[in-house]
Protein backbone atom coordinates (compact mmCIF):
# COMPACT_ATOMS: atom_id res chain seq x y z
CA UNK A 1 0.00 0.00 0.00
CA UNK A 2 1.44 3.65 -0.56
CA UNK A 3 1.36 6.35 2.23
CA UNK A 4 -1.12 9.01 1.57
CA UNK A 5 -0.15 10.66 4.87
CA UNK A 6 3.90 11.15 5.59
CA UNK A 7 4.48 13.05 8.94
CA UNK A 8 8.23 12.79 10.38
CA UNK A 9 9.26 14.80 13.12
CA UNK A 10 6.40 17.27 13.64
CA UNK A 11 6.52 19.53 16.49
CA UNK A 12 3.85 22.00 17.90
CA UNK A 13 3.14 24.41 20.68
CA UNK A 14 0.44 26.36 21.95
CA UNK A 15 1.86 29.50 22.98
CA UNK A 16 5.16 28.90 25.26
CA UNK A 17 4.20 24.63 25.84
CA UNK A 18 5.83 22.00 23.46
CA UNK A 19 3.55 19.82 23.48
CA UNK A 20 4.50 17.79 20.61
CA UNK A 21 7.83 16.44 20.46
CA UNK A 22 8.36 15.01 16.90
CA UNK A 23 5.72 12.91 15.79
CA UNK A 24 6.42 10.33 13.02
CA UNK A 25 3.75 8.51 11.63
CA UNK A 26 2.41 6.96 8.62
CA UNK A 27 -0.89 6.65 7.22
CA UNK A 28 -1.59 4.39 3.83
CA UNK A 29 -4.15 4.72 1.42
CA UNK A 30 -7.28 2.46 2.01
CA UNK A 31 -5.92 1.92 5.85
CA UNK A 32 -7.84 2.55 9.13
CA UNK A 33 -5.42 3.87 11.85
CA UNK A 34 -6.19 4.61 15.63
CA UNK A 35 -3.62 6.99 17.73
CA UNK A 36 -4.00 5.42 21.33
CA UNK A 37 -3.00 7.13 24.24
CA UNK A 38 -3.91 8.47 27.72
CA UNK A 39 -5.33 11.75 28.63
CA UNK A 40 -3.50 14.87 27.53
CA UNK A 41 -0.58 13.10 25.76
CA UNK A 42 -1.25 15.40 22.22
CA UNK A 43 -3.72 13.31 20.37
CA UNK A 44 -5.95 15.54 19.68
CA UNK A 45 -3.03 18.25 19.06
CA UNK A 46 -1.64 16.04 16.62
CA UNK A 47 -4.93 16.16 14.28
CA UNK A 48 -5.50 19.52 14.81
CA UNK A 49 -1.90 20.03 13.80
CA UNK A 50 -2.11 17.99 11.08
CA UNK A 51 -4.76 19.77 9.34
CA UNK A 52 -3.24 23.36 9.97
CA UNK A 53 -5.90 24.29 13.17
CA UNK A 54 -2.61 24.72 15.06
CA UNK A 55 -0.20 26.81 13.22
CA UNK A 56 2.80 26.82 15.58
CA UNK A 57 4.24 23.74 14.45
CA UNK A 58 7.56 22.45 12.45
CA UNK A 59 8.58 19.09 10.80
CA UNK A 60 6.81 17.21 7.64
CA UNK A 61 3.54 16.70 6.76
CA UNK A 62 3.25 15.33 3.25
CA UNK A 63 -0.04 14.24 2.03
CA UNK A 64 -0.88 12.63 -1.11
CA UNK A 65 2.21 14.59 -2.42
CA UNK A 66 1.19 17.77 -1.15
CA UNK A 67 3.97 19.40 1.55
CA UNK A 68 0.89 20.67 3.73
CA UNK A 69 3.56 22.93 5.67
CA UNK A 70 2.51 25.22 3.09
CA UNK A 71 -1.20 25.18 2.75
CA UNK A 72 -3.34 27.15 4.68
CA UNK A 73 -6.04 25.70 6.97
CA UNK A 74 -8.74 26.35 4.78
CA UNK A 75 -7.48 24.82 1.60
CA UNK A 76 -6.79 21.68 3.85
CA UNK A 77 -10.19 20.10 2.56
CA UNK A 78 -9.15 21.44 -1.30
CA UNK A 79 -5.84 18.94 -0.50
CA UNK A 80 -8.45 15.96 0.32
CA UNK A 81 -8.22 15.97 3.88
CA UNK A 82 -11.38 16.29 6.12
CA UNK A 83 -11.72 16.62 9.73
CA UNK A 84 -14.72 15.87 12.40
CA UNK A 85 -13.59 17.41 15.14
CA UNK A 86 -14.85 16.33 18.74
CA UNK A 87 -17.28 19.08 18.95
CA UNK A 88 -18.18 17.73 15.41
CA UNK A 89 -18.80 20.77 13.46
CA UNK A 90 -22.34 21.08 11.81
CA UNK A 91 -24.58 23.92 11.65
CA UNK A 92 -26.72 23.40 14.26
CA UNK A 93 -29.52 26.04 13.09
CA UNK A 94 -29.47 24.75 9.95
CA UNK A 95 -31.43 21.10 9.09
CA UNK A 96 -30.37 18.15 8.20
CA UNK A 97 -30.58 18.43 4.44
CA UNK A 98 -29.33 21.90 4.83
CA UNK A 99 -25.95 20.45 6.39
CA UNK A 100 -25.57 18.48 3.64
CA UNK A 101 -25.74 20.68 0.99
CA UNK A 102 -23.66 23.21 1.93
CA UNK A 103 -20.19 21.16 1.86
CA UNK A 104 -18.44 22.05 -1.33
CA UNK A 105 -17.33 19.25 -3.46
CA UNK A 106 -13.63 19.56 -3.52
CA UNK A 107 -12.71 16.52 -5.55
CA UNK A 108 -14.31 13.67 -7.78
CA UNK A 109 -15.83 10.76 -5.26
CA UNK A 110 -17.86 13.14 -3.17
CA UNK A 111 -20.87 10.81 -2.06
CA UNK A 112 -24.43 11.64 -3.33
CA UNK A 113 -27.34 12.04 -1.23
CA UNK A 114 -28.73 8.83 -2.05
CA UNK A 115 -25.49 7.54 -1.02
CA UNK A 116 -25.34 9.20 2.02
CA UNK A 117 -29.16 7.93 2.83
CA UNK A 118 -27.83 4.51 1.97
CA UNK A 119 -25.10 4.90 4.71
CA UNK A 120 -26.93 6.70 7.21
CA UNK A 121 -30.43 6.10 7.06
CA UNK A 122 -31.72 7.62 10.08
CA UNK A 123 -30.53 10.94 8.44
CA UNK A 124 -33.21 10.44 6.38
CA UNK A 125 -35.75 9.88 7.98
CA UNK A 126 -34.58 13.17 10.13
CA UNK A 127 -33.59 15.68 7.15
CA UNK A 128 -36.26 17.85 7.96
CA UNK A 129 -34.89 18.08 11.59
CA UNK A 130 -32.62 21.45 12.68
CA UNK A 131 -29.43 20.22 14.13
CA UNK A 132 -29.74 21.26 17.62
CA UNK A 133 -33.27 18.46 17.57
CA UNK A 134 -30.45 16.03 17.26
CA UNK A 135 -29.29 13.20 19.17
CA UNK A 136 -25.15 13.01 19.67
CA UNK A 137 -24.92 9.99 17.50
CA UNK A 138 -27.34 11.43 14.76
CA UNK A 139 -24.87 15.00 15.28
CA UNK A 140 -21.82 12.72 14.77
CA UNK A 141 -22.99 11.20 11.55
CA UNK A 142 -24.01 14.30 10.01
CA UNK A 143 -20.72 15.55 10.95
CA UNK A 144 -19.08 12.82 8.83
CA UNK A 145 -21.64 12.52 6.28
CA UNK A 146 -20.71 16.08 5.88
CA UNK A 147 -17.29 15.33 5.22
CA UNK A 148 -18.70 12.45 3.29
CA UNK A 149 -20.14 14.61 0.62
CA UNK A 150 -17.22 16.69 -0.20
CA UNK A 151 -15.03 13.91 -1.76
CA UNK A 152 -12.01 13.94 -0.02
CA UNK A 153 -9.75 11.36 0.36
CA UNK A 154 -8.49 11.08 3.94
CA UNK A 155 -11.24 11.40 6.97
CA UNK A 156 -9.83 12.06 10.29
CA UNK A 157 -11.49 11.76 13.15
CA UNK A 158 -11.32 12.77 16.44
CA UNK A 159 -13.13 10.61 19.38
CA UNK A 160 -15.90 9.77 17.62
CA UNK A 161 -18.10 7.31 19.60
CA UNK A 162 -17.81 10.01 23.11
CA UNK A 163 -20.57 10.17 24.97
CA UNK A 164 -22.62 7.92 22.71
CA UNK A 165 -24.16 5.19 23.44
CA UNK A 166 -23.18 1.31 22.96
CA UNK A 167 -25.64 0.62 19.86
CA UNK A 168 -24.62 4.13 18.34
CA UNK A 169 -21.12 3.48 18.56
CA UNK A 170 -22.19 -0.22 17.06
CA UNK A 171 -23.42 1.81 14.05
CA UNK A 172 -20.69 4.66 13.93
CA UNK A 173 -18.58 1.05 13.79
CA UNK A 174 -20.63 -0.24 10.94
CA UNK A 175 -20.37 3.13 9.04
CA UNK A 176 -16.55 2.62 9.36
CA UNK A 177 -16.32 -0.97 8.05
CA UNK A 178 -18.48 0.43 4.57
CA UNK A 179 -16.06 3.50 4.08
CA UNK A 180 -13.29 1.11 4.47
CA UNK A 181 -15.07 -1.08 1.73
CA UNK A 182 -15.10 2.22 -0.61
CA UNK A 183 -11.33 2.34 0.03
CA UNK A 184 -11.83 5.15 2.67
CA UNK A 185 -8.53 6.32 4.49
CA UNK A 186 -9.02 6.83 8.40
CA UNK A 187 -7.36 8.30 10.67
CA UNK A 188 -9.09 8.36 14.40
CA UNK A 189 -7.98 9.21 17.84
CA UNK A 190 -10.73 6.98 19.99
CA UNK A 191 -10.34 6.29 24.13
CA UNK A 192 -13.40 3.62 23.62
CA UNK A 193 -10.43 0.50 22.87
CA UNK A 194 -13.33 -1.98 21.85
CA UNK A 195 -14.37 0.12 19.37
CA UNK A 196 -11.01 0.58 18.25
CA UNK A 197 -10.00 -2.57 18.10
CA UNK A 198 -13.15 -3.71 15.94
CA UNK A 199 -12.54 -0.77 13.32
CA UNK A 200 -8.73 -0.76 13.16
CA UNK A 201 -5.97 -1.80 10.83
CA UNK A 202 -2.93 -0.61 12.88
CA UNK A 203 -2.53 1.59 16.16
CA UNK A 204 0.27 4.60 17.12
CA UNK A 205 0.49 4.44 21.02
CA UNK A 206 1.28 8.07 21.97
CA UNK A 207 3.17 9.41 24.82
CA UNK A 208 4.34 12.93 26.07
CA UNK A 209 4.15 14.26 22.42
CA UNK A 210 5.60 11.29 20.28
CA UNK A 211 4.44 7.93 18.95
CA UNK A 212 6.36 5.60 21.32
CA UNK A 213 4.65 2.43 19.26
CA UNK A 214 3.40 1.01 16.32
CA UNK A 215 1.07 -1.96 15.69
CA UNK A 216 -0.86 -3.84 13.31
CA UNK A 217 -4.41 -5.48 14.65
CA UNK A 218 -2.96 -8.63 14.45
CA UNK A 219 -0.55 -7.91 17.21
CA UNK A 220 -3.06 -6.96 19.62
CA UNK A 221 -3.08 -10.17 21.48
CA UNK A 222 0.31 -9.50 22.40
CA UNK A 223 0.26 -5.89 22.96
CA UNK A 224 -2.26 -6.36 25.38
CA UNK A 225 -0.25 -6.59 28.22
CA UNK A 226 1.92 -3.24 27.51
CA UNK A 227 -1.45 -1.47 26.81
CA UNK A 228 -3.06 -2.42 29.82
CA UNK A 229 -0.51 -0.91 32.23
CA UNK A 230 -0.70 2.41 29.72
CA UNK A 231 -3.90 3.04 28.86
CA UNK A 232 -6.19 1.10 31.69
CA UNK A 233 -8.05 -1.55 28.95
N1 LIG B 1 -5.77 25.34 23.30
C1 LIG B 1 -4.83 24.95 24.16
N2 LIG B 1 -4.00 25.82 24.75
C2 LIG B 1 -3.04 25.43 25.61
N3 LIG B 1 -2.80 24.14 25.93
C3 LIG B 1 -3.59 23.21 25.39
C4 LIG B 1 -4.65 23.55 24.46
N4 LIG B 1 -5.27 22.41 24.08
C5 LIG B 1 -4.63 21.40 24.73
N5 LIG B 1 -3.63 21.88 25.51
C6 LIG B 1 -2.70 21.07 26.31
O1 LIG B 1 -1.94 20.27 25.41
C7 LIG B 1 -1.73 18.96 25.95
C8 LIG B 1 -2.21 17.91 24.95
O2 LIG B 1 -3.61 18.04 24.80
P1 LIG B 1 -4.45 17.15 23.80
O3 LIG B 1 -5.86 17.65 23.83
O4 LIG B 1 -3.76 17.07 22.51
O5 LIG B 1 -4.37 15.74 24.51
P2 LIG B 1 -5.13 14.40 24.17
O6 LIG B 1 -4.11 13.34 24.12
O7 LIG B 1 -6.00 14.59 22.98
O8 LIG B 1 -5.99 14.18 25.46
P3 LIG B 1 -7.56 14.29 25.70
O9 LIG B 1 -8.08 12.94 25.42
O10 LIG B 1 -7.62 14.68 27.13
O11 LIG B 1 -8.07 15.35 24.76
C9 LIG B 1 -2.43 18.93 27.29
O12 LIG B 1 -1.49 19.17 28.29
C10 LIG B 1 -3.42 20.08 27.21
O13 LIG B 1 -3.65 20.62 28.48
Amino acid sequence: MTALLEVRGLNAWYGESHILHGVDMTVREGETVTILGRNGVGKTTTLRTLVGIVRARKGQIVFNGTDMMKVPLHRTARCGIGFVPEERGIFSTLSVMENLMLPPQVADGGMSLDEIFELFPNLQERRNSQGTRLSGGEQQMLAIARILRTGVKLLILDEPTEGLAPVIVQRIGEVLKKLKERGMTVLLVEQNFRFASRVADRFYLMEHGQMVSEFKVEELPERMDMLHKVLGV
